[in-house]
C-alpha cells in the first residue's frame, strides 16, 4: 500500500535536461490523456513566493542550479498528490539525483509506471532556454551551465538507473512540439480516456 492508501494511483516521471521541453509536453499530455501535471521547479517556485521559511534557501539553490533537499521538494508533490482526486500524475523534473529517487520511493512506496525521457543536445536546450523569456532567475547562462553540469553528473544516472529496469522510453525532444507531441502520443495512447 502507498502513501494515498489504496488508491491505485499511475505516476509518470517526466525527466530530461533544462529546456528539453517537459513543462510544454505535460501540458499538452494533461489536455489529452487526462493526468495532473505536478512540475517539481513550479512547487518550489511557488513555495518561494508564498514566503515559507524555506523560500530564502531554496531561491539560492534554484539560482545557483542546485538540487534542494529532497525532504522539501517529496513534502510539495506529497501535498499535491493528496489534495488531487486524480489517479494519473506527470510529475515532471523529479527525481533530479539519487537522493530524490530514493527517498521518493521510500517516503511514498510508489513506483513510476514509467519515465519518458526527453533527449535534446545542450545547443538547443542553451537557445530555448535563453529564448524563454518568463522571467526565471535561472535563465542566464551562467546558471544554465551549471544546471546542465548537475544534470550530467546527477541526473542521467537516475535515468541509468530505470534505464536499468527497462522503464524509460525516450523521446528525440529535438523535433519541433508537435512532432514530439506525435511521439509522445504514441506511448501514451494505453492510457487514452475512454469515451462511453
Ligand atoms: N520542441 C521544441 N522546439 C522548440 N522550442 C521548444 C520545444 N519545446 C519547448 N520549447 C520552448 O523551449 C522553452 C523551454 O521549454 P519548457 O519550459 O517546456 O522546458 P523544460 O524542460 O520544462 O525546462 P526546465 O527544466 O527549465 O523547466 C520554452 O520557451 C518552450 O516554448
Ligand atoms: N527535483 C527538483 C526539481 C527542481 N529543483 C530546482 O528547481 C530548479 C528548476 O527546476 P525546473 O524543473 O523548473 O527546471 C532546478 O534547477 C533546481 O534548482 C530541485 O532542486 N529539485
Ligand atoms: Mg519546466
Amino acid at each position: 500500500e502507498n502513501m494515498l492508501g489504496d488508491k491505485k494511483v499511475t505516476v509518470v516521471f517526466v525527466l530530461g535536461g533544462p529546456g528539453s521541453g517537459k513543462g510544454t509536453q505535460c501540458s499538452n499530455i494533461v489536455e489529452h490523456f487526462g493526468f495532473t501535471h505536478l512540475s517539481a521547479g513550479d512547487l518550489l517556485r511557488a513555495e518561494i513566493k508564498s514566503g515559507s521559511e524555506n523560500g530564502t534557501m531554496i531561491e539560492n539553490m534554484i539560482k545557483e542550479g542546485k538540487i534542494v533537499p529532497s525532504e522539501v521538494t517529496i513534502k510539495l508533490l506529497q501535498q499535491a498528490m493528496i489534495k488531487n482526486e486524480n489517479d494519473k500524475f506527470l510529475i515532471d523534473g523529479f527525481p533530479r539525483n539519487e537522493e530524490n529517487r530514493a527517498a521518493f520511493e521510500n517516503v511514498t512506496k510508489i513506483s513510476p509506471a514509467f519515465v519518458l525521457f526527453f533527449n535534446c543536445s545542450e545547443e538547443e536546450m542553451e537557445r530555448r532556454l535563453l529564448g524563454r523569456n518568463e522571467g526565471r532567475v535561472d535563465d542566464n547562462i551562467e546558471t544554465i551551465r551549471k544546471r546542465f553540469k548537475v544534470f550530467v553528473e546527477s541526473s542521467l544516472p537516475v535515468i541509468e538507473y530505470y534505464d536499468a529496469k527497462d522503464k524509460v522510453k525516450k523521446i528525440d525532444a529535438a523535433k519541433p512540439i508537435p512532432e514530439v507531441f506525435e511521439d509522445v502520443k504514441a506511448i501514451f495512447a494505453p492510457y487514452a480516456k475512454v469515451i462511453v
